[in-house]
């Protein structure tokens, strides 16, 4: 069965992202696993999203539908107001690489590069030159300081995940992903790499979104949308971590109905 569930809007903020009647279908027969029933989300501008759910919700289906890297069997995603479902395959690789940055679990850098190759490499594959002005800002934003001219292996995970912050950010994409970016870290550097992700908000007017299992972690977001079997349940705007906990709650509590 494919339902329709619309999210509570979060904001009457501009949208950065937006997906409508999204559904995901692996394998087929009595194998089906529905990821995804019919998720209509508005994720809003200059502002930090949080995604949440139990296990096997949906949230990195969902995340992968709104950033182009799968795509929905049915439904659609707007990427700043323009259409990235339905895109042929080269122009949606374009459109990742020039309008998303991307933060990953385990940082994604390339070993052989310094801290400061890894933030431009981005920029140098599509053929742009980076703002030196705003790479200075970026930079000192990070807060590497003399890291720039290490290698990943040379650096903490704290750190590469720094870098990897820098990297999304210095393109000014128009929404950077974060699929659990503080999985890898210890609470400490999580907890850095969070207070950086909220101030790239507040500072850039960047437009983040973010999966994660951390309440903790999502009480840094401005909202935070709620998945479960494959659907949006509820929603919160400045969420704290309690609050957070409570949805949680009750989110398993109604499956042991
Ligand atoms: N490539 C795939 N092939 C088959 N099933 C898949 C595939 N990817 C995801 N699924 C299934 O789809 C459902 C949603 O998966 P998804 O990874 O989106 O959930 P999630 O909320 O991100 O989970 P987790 O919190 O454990 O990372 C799960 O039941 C999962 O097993």
């Amino acid at each position: 069965m494919t339902s329709t569930l619309t999210a509570p809007t979060l904001t009457s903020a501009a949208t950065a992202v937006s997906g409508r009647h999204l559904t995901k279908t692996y394998g087929s027969g009595d194998a089906a696993v529905h990821a995804l029933r019919g998720v209509s989300v508005d994720i809003p501008a200059a502002e930090f999203t949080a995604v949440m759910g139990p296990s096997g919700s949906g949230k990195s289906t969902l995340m992968h539908v709104l950033a182009g890297l799968d795509r929905a069997d049915s439904g659609e995603v707007h990427l700043a107001g323009r259409p990235l479902s339905g895109l042929a395959e080269k122009a949606l690789t374009r459109a990742r690489r020039d309008r998303l940055g991307f933060i990953f679990q385990q940082f994604n850098l390339v070993p052989t590069l310094t801290a400061e190759e890894n933030i431009l490499l981005p920029l140098r594959l599509a053929g742009r030159r980076a703002d030196e002005e705003w790479y200075d800002t970026v930079v000192a934003a990070v807060g590497l300081g003399t890291r720039l001219t290490h290698r990943p292996s040379e650096l903490s995970g704290g750190q590469q995940q720094r870098v990897a912050v820098a990297r999304a950010l210095v393109s000014r994409p128009a929404v950077i992903f974060a699929d659990e970016p503080t999985g890898n870290l210890d609470s400490r550097a999580g907890a850095e790499v969070l207070t950086l992700l909220r101030r790239c908000v507040d500072e850039f007017g960047q437009s983040i979104v973010m999966v994660t299992h951390d309440p903790l972690g999502a009480a840094h977001a401005d909202g935070v949308v709620f998945l479960d079997d494959g659907q949006i349940v509820s929603a919160l705007r400045e969420p704290t971590a309690d609050g957070v906990l409570a949805v949680m709650r009750s989110i398993s509590e109604s499956k042991e109905d």
